[in-house]
């Protein structure tokens, strides 16, 4: 229904009314006027290359990235406030507290959240937001969003593959790298749960692809008149990439290979 919506129907603000989820006084979307940036969440396992993906489908585009909070220590190389706000525990804690992220969530021992008064303001300018998050975190934005929030699953080609990339970029030992292919085993099978599912195994493709959506997602806020032929075509690329294309085999080969 969501996904139908989208891309085959009405302007969004139509499917919005169709929703049955109420809206939440505090809902960040919610506080919007006028045209407004889009919401995308790319999700997904540690090591299968969101960053990598997000920085050339990102090249040149005038978008709000939003910069997470950690309890990670900082890795070499990384700069507070570019990679990261890196920050101790009570003051993370406190800030949830304070309801100050969108979503939050542990991974392998550390805390990581969405800073929510950004996103609030770059939406209101009209900047499309983006967040690489994990996927508990994901599933927050999608519960408290609805169809406001694009999900995007990036798929490994194979665990195995998943596997090299981590041992590969060298920032992990050994038993972290273990605890995060544990984890990527239960995220991947979680796929279904995103609008789209990008599979990065080629990365030039799936940056084409995440250009796609994302063009099939602004088009989908138009009336269907406006459409452009770069339109239809990003729209029906974004069909194929959409989740419900997949089965619960697709997930276990991926799982088990
Ligand atoms: N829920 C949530 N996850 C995040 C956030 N920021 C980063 N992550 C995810 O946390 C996981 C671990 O991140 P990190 O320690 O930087 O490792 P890396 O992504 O493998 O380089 C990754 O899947 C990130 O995408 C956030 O604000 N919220
Ligand atoms: N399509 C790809 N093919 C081969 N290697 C890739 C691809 N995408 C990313 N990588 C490599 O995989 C490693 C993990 O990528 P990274 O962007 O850090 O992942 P994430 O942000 O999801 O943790 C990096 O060494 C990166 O160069």
């Amino acid at each position: 229904m969501r996904g139908v919506c989208l891309l085959f129907g009405p302007p969004r603000q139509v499917c919005f009314l169709a929703m049955t989820e109420p809206v939440s006084s505090n809902d960040i979307s919610a506080k919007t006027a006028g045209p407004r940036g889009l919401l995308i969440v790319m999700t997904g396992a540690s090591g299968v290359g969101k960053g990598t993906l997000r920085e050339k489908w990102l090249a040149g585009q005038d978008v709000f990235y939003s910069t997470s909070w950690t309890t990670r220590e900082a890795r070499e190389g990384e700069v507070n406030g570019r990679e990261y706000i890196f920050v101790k525990p009570a003051e993370f804690l406190a800030k949830a507290e304070q309801g100050g992220f969108l979503e939050h969530a542990q991974f392998v021992g550390n805390h990581y959240g969405t800073p929510i008064e950004p996103i609030e303001a770059a939406l209101e300018r009209g900047q499309d937001v983006i967040l690489e998050i994990e996927v508990e975190g994901a599933m927050q934005v999608k519960s408290r969003m609805g169809d406001r929030a694009i999900l995007v699953f990036i798929m490994p080609p194979s665990l195995t593959e998943l596997r090299r990339r981590l041992t590969g970029r060298a920032t992990e030992t050994p038993e972290r790298i273990e605890k995060r292919l544990t984890r990527a085993r239960d995220e991947i099978m979680e796929a279904h749960e995103f609008r789209y599912v990008v599979v990065n195994d080629d990365l030039e493709r799936a940056v084409g692809e995440m250009q796609a959506m994302q063009r099939a997602e602004r088009a989908a806020q138009r009336p269907e008149s406006e459409w452009t032929p770069e339109d239809r075509a990003a729209i029906e690329l974004a069909q194929r990439l959409h989740s419900r294309t997949l089965t619960r085999e697709d997930l276990l080969n991926v799982v088990n290979s």
